[in-house]
């Protein structure tokens, strides 16, 4: 009988034709990097598919017209060759990034970034890596994280790159975005409508920027100094009452409070009644999945088609439509936040479309909140556990605003050193600790960089470790890991330098806790007015100690997903004696 298989009657062995597919099916995916599931299913499983049957013999025997076994080595031969081919490229020394060093893992598959981001200590695991390898570490198949202060003007200046494909997979909602000229590290979770921070093209970062920049100016910022004054004298107050208390909790109840009167109307009371909502561990939550998943954005398309996927993100939209309703309801009495980010000036030519403003708002408390309330949070636990700078600081204040006085904007230009204990608390604890990542837009060969000493090709996903190098000796020193708050006001000339001058050294450009450039955080001007003024009342009217038996594991119980997330800080509060 004759033999009716194709693939047979070509002098070539099925074998070859199946391994060559699946190498194929390689270089057709690094090149083009198919964004729909159903253009990358169809390739998958529609080649070996198509080699299953070819390579089926109908003809010799009826049984053989399932070919279980036929097809079962097809797909096996046809995977396994493209798998082998992906993991001999990525640790090859053909690989564009050949030349850094990394774990052998994180070379061959993001999965080992998976795991590290799922433990959130990618924090310590950098650390350690940089310690074993250098400033430059290969943390992926094409992604480098650094530790050099000269690569944050390349990376995240002017003529950076764009926000990397982390960011704009963390806030999905919306039609889906053309993505097609954007190159493979671009992949999101479909994020049509990315907010601010996910904005990875240039022009559209900067115009969708402009209601964000004249949302902080400084006459926005004097509108918001009574919001934050009057929640910081409830937060005294109610801090005064309470004796035992998560100090690190009421701060990211304080901040959330702050940010929703700001930016969406207001309509919470976290100070007074805690988080009926949940809402502070649903951005917990929201954070870890979002930074897990943003490792291996493509997997976003398929996870959504799953029951229950997003809920907590679908819980934070909801709240931030609720507050979003409320606020246009009642319409614009105060230049809040809103005011600016929903143009209600009318500045803008065209109306700002209601699902940016509604993106934006959640942004609003996404970024605003739980960052203040970590570095409020790292201060108070630098400053009890040395109460000889505490009552320095109280010293300071005192001098300048005794108690009983409104502590207003005004005094705190000569409060010297408060201002270097915030800086203290920020270069130890930087809110975004592992940095924010950068990528080039389009897959164009001439978009490679130097980032300072450092080549790398375009395709990279790239960041610089903010907690590296704000803790790196070569930037810091002496002590790169203690509180020493000195260290501003030497480098300011204020006080004489205590340790011989070769053994100072302070490089403010490594010092980025709110990123750089035209990508960088909006939202300084009201992170640094809550973090002084809510210092300098706390300090000065309250007394504060730690809780007995807390055995001071601040730095340790750390968790970085993204965003840094805090333990307790367990304390007694109680009016200034
Ligand atoms: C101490 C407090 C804060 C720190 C350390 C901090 C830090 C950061 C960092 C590192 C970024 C990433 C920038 C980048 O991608 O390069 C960022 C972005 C951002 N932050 Fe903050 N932040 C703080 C408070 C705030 C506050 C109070 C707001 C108010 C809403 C805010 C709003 C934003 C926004 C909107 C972005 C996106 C900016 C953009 O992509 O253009 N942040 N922040």
């Amino acid at each position: 009988m004759r033999n009716l298989d194709p693939l047979s009657e070509v002098p070539v062995d099925p074998m070859v034709v199946i391994v060559s597919s699946a190498l194929v099916t390689h270089l057709y995916f690094k090149r083009y990097e198919p964004q729909s599931p159903v253009h990358a299913l169809s390739i998958l499983l529609g080649i070996p598919s198509l080699l299953s049957l070819l390579s089926v013999d109908t003809g010799r025997n009826p049984a053989s017209a399932l070919p279980t076994r036929k097809v079962f080595r097809t797909f096996v031969v046809y995977f396994a060759t493209l798998i082998g081919s992906i993991a001999a490229y990525r640790v090859s020394p053909f690989h564009p990034l050949a030349k850094h060093p990394g774990p052998f893992m994180a070379k061959l598959s993001k999965l080992w970034m998976v795991i590290v981001c799922w433990t959130g200590k990618p924090h310590e695991c950098f650390a350690r890596l940089h310690e074993k390898y250098g400033d430059i570490v290969r943390t992926g198949p094409n992604e480098v994280i650094v530790r050099d202060p000269a690569a944050i003007q390349p990376l995240m200046g002017t003529t950076g790159w764009g926000k990397g494909a982390c960011e704009s997979c963390r806030m999905p909602s919306g039609p889906p975005i053309d993505m097609s000229r954007l190159d493979w590290s671009s992949r999101t979770m479909n994020a049509p409508i990315p907010p601010l921070i996910g904005v990875r093209d240039g022009p559209t970062h900067a115009k969708r920027r402009r209601t964000w920049n004249r949302g902080f100016n400084p006459a926005a910022m004097r509108e918001y100094e009574p919001m934050v004054h009057k929640r910081v004298l409830e937060l005294t107050e109610v801090l005064a009452q309470r004796g035992r208390v998560d100090l690190s909790a009421m701060f990211g109840y304080y901040t959330f409070d702050v940010m929703a009167d700001i930016g969406l109307g207001g309509g919470t009371s976290m100070i007074s009644e805690g988080n009926p909502e949940d809402l502070l561990h649903i951005i917990a939550a929201t954070m870890r999945t979002a930074n897990v998943i943003a490792q291996i954005p493509w997997i976003a398309r398929y996870l959504k088609a799953l029951p229950g996927a997003g809920a907590d993100l679908k819980l934070l939209q909801a709240f931030s439509m609720k507050r979003y309703l409320a606020r246009k309801a009642e319409g614009c009495k105060k230049k809040d936040l809103y005011y600016h980010l929903a143009d209600e000036a009318g500045i803008e030519k065209q109306p700002i479309p209601v699902p940016i403003i509604l993106t934006d708002a959640a942004l609003v408390v996404i970024a605003g909140s739980e960052t203040t309330a970590t570095v409020l949070s790292s201060l108070f636990f630098y400053l009890l556990r040395d109460p000889e700078k505490f009552e320095r600081l109280r010293a300071e204040i005192d001098k300048f605003c005794p108690r009983g006085d409104e502590i207003t904007v005004e005094h705190f230009d000569e409060m010297h050193y408060l201002e270097a204990c915030i800086n203290e608390a920020m270069r130890l604890s930087p809110p975004v600790p592992s940095g924010s990542q950068r990528a080039a837009l389009h897959p164009d060969p001439s978009q490679g960089k130097m980032l300072g000493p450092y080549y790398i090709p375009e395709g990279t996903l790239a960041s610089v470790n903010f907690l590296g190098i704000q803790r790196d000796p070569k930037n810091f020193s002496p002590f790169p890991n203690n509180f020493w708050p000195d260290r501003w006001l030497v480098a300011k000339s204020l006080i004489e330098c205590p340790v011989p001058e070769g053994e100072f050294v302070h490089e403010t450009s490594a010092f980025v806790p709110f990123s750089f450039g035209p990508g960088s955080c909006v939202g300084k001007p009201l992170a640094m007015l809550e973090l002084r003024m809510t210092t300098a009342y706390l300090v000065r009217d309250l007394d504060f100690k730690f809780a007995p038996g807390y055995k001071e594991t601040w730095e340790a119980d750390w968790r970085d997903h993204l965003t840094m997330q805090r333990g307790e800080l367990p304390v007694f509060t109680s009016p200034r004696a």
